[in-house]
């Protein structure tokens, strides 16, 4: 008997999944053991020209009903946010359906209910278009690491900010129209204020950090956030003068004791030998570093409908499989109960531009500045002369803290007309 799939969403993911899943059935049926059908569609709009050739009675907006129908066996979440999405998860897990989903909004918000009605209803929560689109991250990081203790998580998880910031790099385009081509190609979120403020890498870092340390509570509310809305051309530019190129890292770190975590998201200039800086357009790339198996890389497309419903068609029959055999994977049973430190503690590296005059005394003063707040300075060179005078300094691995109040302390400096760029430095060797 064929096993009965709802879908929520029918946009750039759904669209693709409903494509993907007529395309492949008789595939997916020998994978699964049993043939997967679409039992309904639930949308907002029912007006909508589709083109996925179902039958329009397919479709309803009464979501809900949806998925508490009798014959539903498995549900698919791709509408996005936390309402109704939540709802109607924990709606489906009640009435007992595993359940696929892409929303890593709503994941890095209430993952842990989520994943608390899973276990207690015995069934699946699969998310692995969540994080990084079509790339298997989350089950390796579930499963295959499960032995090993994950020390960091580093990476390229924003597709859309990826690709504004590699337009800027390699065609000097601006950040609105690169933004807009990003929407056109169905890589943003429905409100690309998600991207480019650095909220939908902040979810993503959140699950990232759950799964790589064992610890249940970190949410999205947990992890530094800083978007690239304030990168400029002068940044990008600053970056290239240093041989570096500029990226939206999620990183996530075990502090040094073990006894807790960094999560975060923001930009950093990383040198063009980097493997991540080699990482453009709209894909993604994730570095794992784990006491016994080492470093581990991840890369591919992190965007966009048909890879995003390839990492969903994998879920989907996964949790077929598991349906069959009555099985389950119990997540999120086992917490560290690990605490995410502040970001001022996290241990950082800090480049700095200064408009300064170009008169004697000026280095040996801006130079106390650094030293009054315990911050070694890496290396320093001056571009220009006179009015046009720039002064450009590397700090080495500070605390965050004393890296902000350095450049606070600058900025009020009367030889200092103006700070041209503060950015965070990321270095090819351990020492980020
Ligand atoms: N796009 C991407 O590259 C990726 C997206 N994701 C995630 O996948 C999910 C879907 O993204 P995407 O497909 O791009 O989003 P879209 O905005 O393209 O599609 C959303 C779909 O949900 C439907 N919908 C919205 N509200 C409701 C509601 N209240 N009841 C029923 N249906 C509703 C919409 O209906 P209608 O068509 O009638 O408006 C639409 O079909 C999100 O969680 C996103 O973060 C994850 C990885 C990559
Ligand atoms: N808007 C997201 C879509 C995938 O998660 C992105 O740009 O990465």
């Amino acid at each position: 008997m064929a096993m009965k799939v709802a879908l929520l969403g029918c946009g750039v993911v759904g669209s693709e999944v409903v494509r993907l899943l007529n395309e492949r059935s008789t595939e997916l049926a020998s994978r699964i053991g049993t043939p997967l059908e679409i039992g309904g569609i639930a949308v907002r709009r029912l007006g909508r020209t589709r083109g996925t050739g179902l039958d329009p009675e397919l479709f309803t907006t009464d979501a809900m009903g949806l998925v508490t129908r009798d014959d539903i066996d498995l549900v698919v979440e791709v509408i996005g946010g936390i309402e109704p999405a939540r709802s109607l998860i924990l709606a489906a897990i009640k009435s007992g359906k595993s359940v696929v989903t892409a929303n890593k909004a709503l994941l890095a918000e209430d993952g842990a209910t989520i994943h608390a009605a899973a276990r207690d209803a015995g069934v699946d929560v699969y998310y692995e278009a969540s994080v990084a689109g079509a790339i298997p991250l989350l089950r390796p990081l579930r499963d295959s690491l499960a032995g090993d203790t994950v020390h960091r998580v580093m990476g390229i998880v924003n597709g859309t900010t990826n690709f504004i910031l590699d337009r800027m790099d390699t065609l000097g385009a601006g950040f609105a129209e690169s933004l807009e081509e990003a929407q056109a190609l169905g890589y943003a979120e429905a409100d690309p204020t998600a991207d480019v403020e650095g909220f939908d890498a902040a979810a993503k870092a959140a699950i990232l950090a759950r799964l790589a340390f064992h610890t249940q509570g970190v949410t999205a509310a947990d992890v530094h956030r800083e978007g690239i809305t304030e990168v400029t051309a002068g940044d990008i530019a600053s970056a290239k003068a240093m041989g570096c190129v500029v990226k939206l890292l999620a990183i996530c770190q075990r502090s040094a004791d073990g006894t807790s975590v960094g999560v975060r998201v923001h930009p950093v200039m990383l040198p063009r030998e980097h493997p991540l800086a080699t990482v453009n357009e709209a894909y993604n790339a994730v570095f794992v570093e784990a006491e016994s198996a080492g470093r581990l890389m991840f890369y591919g497309a992190g965007a966009g409908g048909a890879p995003t419903a390839s990492a969903v068609l994998g879920d989907l029959v996964a949790v077929a499989r598991n349906r069959l055999a009555s099985t389950a994977v119990a997540e999120g049973a086992h917490d560290t109960g690990l605490p995410v430190h502040p970001m001022g503690d996290t241990i950082t590296r800090y480049h700095v531009a200064l408009d300064v005059a170009d008169r004697p005394g000026v280095l040996a003063r801006v130079a106390e500045v650094f030293a009054g707040n315990g911050v070694s300075i890496k290396n320093v060179r001056q571009e220009g002369h006179g009015d046009d005078a720039q002064l450009v300094l590397v700090s080495h691995p500070a605390p965050d803290a004393a890296l902000a109040t350095t450049v606070e302390q600058l900025r009020v400096l009367d030889m200092v007309r103006s700070v041209a760029s503060v950015m965070r430095v990321e270095a090819s060797g351990d020492d980020g």
